[in-house]
């Protein structure tokens, strides 16, 4: 395969000058070179094959047990200026970075193939779709990305008529931790990775593009690139909503991307449906509203506390065609992870006889890759080339304290304030401390790929490109009592909170107003077979003055470390909260 547009050949015999393969791949994306790239990973040992009776096309990956997580230390965004990467973001100079990584990336493919992987983010006649091309030396990468998006020909034939694209350079190098990079050059839609084959810092259409350069773009061209789930919910009365929800990463997007409603719910006729799980592209549209594609295909999901009981429908997609990296196994060969189910694993991420003393079986950022279409739930409303009108914007994040369960932004520049100063406990989906509360802007901490005080602007500004902008909400399903459990039973019983939601989009159902902003009160929430005490709903929706004052300097201090970029409007607000706190 070779391809008309002279730019991608140009850059592919550039880069196969540097890193030197012994051969270049293009991928296709057919069914054939699926099954040819699952026999190489399995000869080379990279795949081991689990179950075939009950896992069908189903393969383990063990990576580097150093390998297991995004680098947030290690990930640079490189524009001319430094300001304009802002204090949220690791700086180096663009020059300087290019000569740096290129020296890493140096005949480093000698004895490897190079693959070309052209995809496209969103349903290839998209127009808010927009495609990349990924070249690699990990066939591993090649298969994530075939699952993650539509990868091969169709979007070749779409660069060719497009002409643009987003170049991504990406080598597993030596897997060494100190010979890693993951380098964003926004302005010139460019990414070079090193060093690491885990998803988030080698799929490069996935955070790299789809957040920290789409950022970028959608920054100049009037749009939003955000690290929200995107979920349909279709009433009793048959009126179809569409929410998109930014949690951090391991906060429940993918989980309330799924949900299954409680008994109640289905019986009265409640239907939900999954447009997307991790990333949503939304361009205000002629109507004024918000339309919002998902630009990936398939799901990168956490596997600890997949269960039945917890996302069914997730657990229904995983018996088939699936990639799972860093997870247990049992003894017949079947995937295995905490949470899952009593078993006890024979081996586990590392691919030692498990041992309890070593801590868990399958690494806590353990992840299973697998192609939307498998999930009962999903929309085929993904497909759409308009994308889906969204009606609410909810944020969240882990906080074991403080946050209520559900709270209501007074007006757009009050739901840009909230989430701005979301903050969460630290996950393993990336390398560091875990359970530290940190702030996470819109859970696009990691991946903004500009200055947070701009990205705020951008957001504030939206309200005068769409007239019909979503009501904005906080969740917070991570509330914690005195012994340490969580108060509030979450998963499936979210449906509860995105009652009250879409009841408040409809103007149907009422909230108290209170400092922080429109709270339901305890009666305003359904909780019919919930068996859940009236008192901890209470206690969840209770509004902590003195607490709140406190988070309020808090978040003044967090807001001046952005500076004179950070609008006007999120002050005007925060002092508007502190007034009626007072
Ligand atoms: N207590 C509680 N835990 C939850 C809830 N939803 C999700 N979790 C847990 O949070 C962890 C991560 O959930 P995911 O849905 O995979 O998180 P995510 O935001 O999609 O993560 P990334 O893929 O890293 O972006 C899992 O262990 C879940 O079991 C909830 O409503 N309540
Ligand atoms: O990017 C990854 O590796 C996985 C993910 O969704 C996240 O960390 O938010
Ligand atoms: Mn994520």
């Amino acid at each position: 395969m070779s391809t008309t547009n002279q730019a991608l050949a140009d850059w592919v015999k550039q880069v196969a000058e540097l890193t030197q393969p012994d051969q270049i791949y293009w991928c296709d994306g057919s069914e054939a070179e699926d099954q040819k790239f699952n026999q190489m990973l399995l000869d080379d040992g990279s795949y081991k094959q689990l179950n075939s009776e009950t896992h069908p096309n189903c393969y383990l990956h063990l990576s580097d047990s150093q390998d297991v997580a995004r680098v947030e230390h290690l990930t640079f965004i490189c524009t001319q200026k430094e300001v304009d990467a802002g204090p949220n973001n690791h700086w180096m100079d663009p020059a300087a970075a290019h000569d740096k990584i290129d020296a890493l990336f140096a005949g480093c493919m000698k004895g490897r193939t190079m693959y070309v992987i052209p995809y496209c983010m969103g349903p290839i006649d998209s127009p808010i779709a927009r495609c990349g091309v990924e070249i690699t030396d990990s066939a591993y990468v090649v298969q994530n990305m075939r699952l993650m998006t539509r990868m091969g020909q169709a979007a070749l034939s779409r660069i060719e008529q497009e002409g643009g694209f987003v170049k991504g350079l990406h080598s597993t190098g030596e897997l060494d931790p100190n010979r890693r990079f993951i380098m964003h050059f926004p302005e010139e839609l460019s990414i070079k990775s090193f060093g690491s084959g885990y998803g988030g810092n080698a799929l490069l259409g996935k955070k790299c593009h789809a957040l920290r350069i789409a950022s970028y773009q959608a920054k100049t061209e009037g749009w939003l690139a955000e690290h929200m789930l995107i979920l349909g919910i279709k009433t009793p009365a048959g009126k179809q909503h569409y929410v998109a929800a930014a949690f951090p990463s391991a906060c429940g997007k993918t989980n309330l991307a799924m949900l299954i409603p409680p008994e109640g719910y289905l019986k009265d006729g409640w239907e939900i449906s999954t447009v997307g799980d991790d990333i949503c592209w939304m361009r205000p549209g002629e109507d004024g509203r918000l339309w919002a594609i998902n630009p990936e295909a398939g799901f990168f999901g956490v596997a600890p506390g997949t269960a039945k009981e917890t996302n069914p429908n997730a657990l229904a997609m995983l018996y088939q065609d699936t990639i799972f990296t860093n997870v247990a196994e049992t003894a017949d060969g079947q995937p295995w992870w905490e949470g899952l189910d009593d078993r006890t694993p024979q081996t586990d991420w590392q691919g030692r006889p498990y041992d309890p003393a070593n801590g868990p079986a399958a690494h806590p950022n353990s992840r299973f890759t697998v192609s939307a279409k498998r999930c009962p739930s999903y929309s085929a409303e993904s497909e759409s080339a308009t994308g889906v009108p969204i009606d609410a914007i909810i944020f969240g994040g882990r906080r074991a304290s403080l946050v209520p369960l559900v709270t209501e932004a007074r007006s757009w520049d009050h739901g840009v304030l909230m989430g701005a100063t979301v903050a969460s406990e630290t996950t393993a989906a990336a390398t560091g401390a875990v359970g530290v509360v940190r702030r996470d802007p819109m859970a696009m901490k990691p991946f903004c790929g500009y200055h947070f005080g701009d990205y705020w602007g951008h957001w504030v500004g939206m309200k005068n490109q769409a007239n019909k902008l979503p009501k904005v909400f906080t969740v917070n399903w991570f509330r914690k009592d005195e012994k340490g459990q969580f108060m509030w039973p979450g998963f499936g019983e979210n449906m509860r909170v995105l009652e009250w939601i879409i009841g408040r989009c409809d103007n149907q159902l009422g909230a108290n107003e209170t400092a922080i902003g429109l709270l339901p009160s305890s009666q305003d929430i359904n909780t019919k077979d919930l068996g859940m005490d009236l008192s901890v709903l209470d206690e969840l929706l209770k509004v902590d003055k003195s607490a709140w004052k406190d988070e309020v300097t808090s978040v003044e201090g967090f807001l001046r470390n952005y500076g004179s970029r950070v609008p006007g409007e999120l002050f005007r607000e925060l002092k508007e909260i502190d007034d009626q706190l007072s």
